[in-house]
């Protein structure tokens, strides 16, 4: 008889790959509806600012949703400064995290950044659309203060995906801190 725990160590791929698009195998979980537009990797510019920076900021970001068949979208987005020539400057924010999807769009999102922030967000769905609120933040013993954030996903008639990011953090109230216009990435 063959060895389940040899087996295992011998297979090297996982057997259910994510998909990054909705025609993609697996098919998407019915609460996945509203934001199967959300599916596969994006790219492109954003601008962000805070009271407490000197300057604005240009920054490049890419954004991948992908999901297994299960009522979930893995999360994934890395973010780089940009200069006056638009020449990557240094590496920026990334987050990883799960959009949990439940009944009448409703989304529970777990997103955690390398900064030490872990965020539990809650929010809505519909139909291409999705704003979330930050229902919990937890801080690593050296992380900034941040107190809540707030971020809406809209997908734009012309195929654009665009990102705004409010935060209130170090002492600043709820207020802008990034927005973002991506398109689809070539395939
Ligand atoms: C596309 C994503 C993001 C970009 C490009 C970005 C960019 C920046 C930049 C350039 C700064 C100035 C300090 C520095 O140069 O590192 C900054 C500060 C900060 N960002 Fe972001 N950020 C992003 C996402 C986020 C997120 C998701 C959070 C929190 C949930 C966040 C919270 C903060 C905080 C707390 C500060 C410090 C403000 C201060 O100490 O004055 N950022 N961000």
């Amino acid at each position: 008889m063959s060895d389940p725990v040899q087996q295992h160590q011998t297979a090297t791929r996982h057997p259910y790959p994510d998909a990054f698009r909705p025609y993609e195998a697996p098919a998407p979980h019915p609460l996945l509806a509203p934001l199967t537009g959300f599916l596969g990797t994006w790219t492109g510019r954003g601008r962000g600012e805070y009271p407490t920076l000197a300057e604005e900021f240009t920054y490049a970001q890419e954004v991948t949703f992908s999901h297994d068949g299960r009522p979930f979208l893995h999360y994934e987005t890395r973010a780089w400064l940009l200069d006056a020539d638009g020449a990557p400057l240094r590496p920026s924010a990334r987050e990883s995290g799960w959009w949990r999807l439940q009944p009448e769009g409703r989304v529970e999102a777990l997103i955690t950044q390398p900064t030490g922030v872990a965020e539990i967000l809650v929010g809505q769905a519909d139909e291409g659309a999705a704003e979330l609120t930050s229902h919990q933040v937890a801080l690593a013993p050296t992380a900034k203060e941040v107190n809540a954030t707030r971020r809406r996903y809209t997908l734009t008639g012309d195929g654009a995906l665009d990102f705004v990011h409010d935060l209130a953090a170090v002492g600043q109230p709820l207020q802008h801190h990034l927005s973002a216009r991506l398109h689809r990435a070539e395939s």
